[in-house]
């Protein structure tokens, strides 16, 4: 991956608290997997920036290197990487994922 790739991406995930890459966008997903990362977002209220990875091929592959993640659905917050769709399920269903909003300073409902 060039430096100019990497640099943007560092600039995307650092550039909002909450950033997810999908497929599609959060009214229209175009991945059932990306889809469920938006529910479970929606469902504990809180915002944040969608990238769209199927519009761009650069940041589709640039990502997953930046990661070390080769799948989409990926959710960064406070600018680290999270996981994909099963890992935000299992957190959200644990706990965890609340706690992590709660231990970044996030708002939200409590899902
Ligand atoms: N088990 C994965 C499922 C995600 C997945 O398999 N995504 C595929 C299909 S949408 C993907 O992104 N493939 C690579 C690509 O399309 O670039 C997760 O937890 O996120």
């Amino acid at each position: 991956m060039s430096e100019k790739t990497s640099d943007r991406i560092k600039g995307i995930v650092e550039g909002a608290d909450i950033v997810l890459f999908m497929k599609g966008a959060p009214a229209a997903p175009q991945c059932g997997f990306s889809a469920a990362v938006v529910k479970v977002l929606d469902g504990f209220g809180v915002t944040y920036e969608s990238v769209n990875v199927l519009a761009d091929p650069f940041i589709r592959e640039g990502v997953k290197e930046f990661s070390n993640w080769p799948t989409f659905p990926q959710l960064y917050v406070k600018g680290e990487f999270v996981g994909g769709c099963d890992i935000v399920r299992e957190m959200a269903a644990s706990g965890e994922f609340a706690k992590l909003l709660a231990d970044s300073g996030i708002g939200g409902v409590s899902a």
